[in-house]
């Protein structure tokens, strides 16, 4: 490689095992810019916004995620069988100025703008065949997610069934009438009464002392499937494995959130609200392999990646490593000519 293309590469540069023969590759080195009229891979478009966790009062600095996560994501090794495409952020030249360019508005990064770009961009990636893999910023990634794949789910001739399966610490189901990092699963249960859809939504590691009893209310009224923190063991595998097969089943899309605060404060202290308990890396490795090996998985995303928060670039590495386990467990199913997930797994 030339010291141009190098340059070209971006944040996808890293170590180049150059004595380890052809099978000694890393994501630097695989990971390609989206080309118009790609074969269906797995695409990862970055959210570059902290807008919703500074409306909600949290610690900002999430605006920075998307860069660390490739930065990081770049050196680890390559085992995939499917393609991995760069779609690069939301926020790119002609991504957020266009709604509404006649508002003032126009070409300003507001949250709304940003959401609305990161929607559009979802729903060509998923009407492209692609499963894409969102690199947050804040968790109001997930109300910009869902318009993004209710859009592309809105033309199938049969809506299909769509649950979401939130990996956090919180509900985010809070009533603030401006949407934030703290609004998003409220925003689309309303969504949901508007479509004359289910609201089909499962958090795992809710944090009992991070959630206020009106939270709790709220999540029992709209009939929401949790466990808590403490449920979220590795001893709890069997359960954990049931709570999220029965979920499963009664969906046939799935969208797969990873909000980085229900992880433990001490692997994932870089962002806003760490968590003092939080579930180990493994069982959210377990939950996604549970997640992807159901054919359901549409799209995921990591959420709240606080890169000034971040000592040693722990919680990045552990984002990274989410991502990596996300691809890894989708590269190993077939794919289908268009989005593949639907045919059972090799193994
Ligand atoms: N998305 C996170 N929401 C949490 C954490 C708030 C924070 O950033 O401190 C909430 O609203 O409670
Ligand atoms: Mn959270
Ligand atoms: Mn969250």
């Amino acid at each position: 490689m030339s010291h141009k293309d190098e340059e070209d590469r971006g944040p996808w540069q890293g170590r180049i095992d150059v004595h380890e023969g052809p099978r000694a590759l890393r994501w630097h080195q695989c990971v390609t810019m989206l080309p118009p009229q790609a074969s269906p891979g797995i695409a990862l478009l970055g959210f570059p916004c902290d807008l919703g966790v500074r409306r909600n009062h949290g610690r900002a600095g999430a605006a920075a995620g998307p860069a660390a996560l490739r930065r990081t994501l770049a050196n680890l090794a390559w085992h995939g069988a499917r393609p991995v495409y760069d779609a690069g952020d939301v926020g790119d030249v002609g991504d957020v100025g266009d709604v509404g360019a006649s508002t003032p508005d126009a070409g300003e990064k507001t949250l709304e703008t940003m959401q609305a770009g990161y929607a559009r961009r979802i729903t060509a990636l998923l009407d492209a065949g692609h499963v894409p893999i969102g690199l947050g910023g804040g968790h109001e990634i997930a109300w910009a997610a869902w318009q993004g794949l209710a859009a592309h789910a809105a033309r199938e001739p049969h809506p299909p069934r769509i649950g979401i399966l939130n990996v956090d610490a919180h509900f985010d189901l809070r009533t603030a009438p401006a949407g934030n990092s703290g609004t998003p699963f409220r925003q689309i249960a309303e969504d949901c009464g508007v479509r004359d859809w289910n609201f089909r939504y499962c958090v795992l590691g809710i944090a009992e002392a991070a959630n206020t009893a009106a939270l709790f209310d709220r999540a029992r009224a709209l009939g929401v499937a949790f466990r808590l923190d403490e449920e979220m063991g590795a001893r709890d595998l069997d359960a954990i494995d049931s709570t999220v097969r029965d979920f499963l089943a009664g969906i046939d899309w799935l969208y797969l959130t990873l909000c980085l605060d229900a992880l433990p404060g001490a692997c994932a202290p870089g962002v806003s609200a760490p968590a003092t308990i939080g579930v180990e890396p493994a069982v959210v490795e377990a939950v996604i392999r549970i997640a992807v090996a159901s054919g359901k998985l549409r799209l995921a995303d990591v959420a709240e990646l606080n890169p000034s928060l971040d000592p040693n670039g722990r919680t990045a590495r552990l984002a990274a490593r989410l991502v990596w386990r996300l691809a890894r467990e989708i590269a190993r199913r077939p794919c289908d000519v268009r989005s593949g997930l639907h045919l059972p797994a090799r193994d």
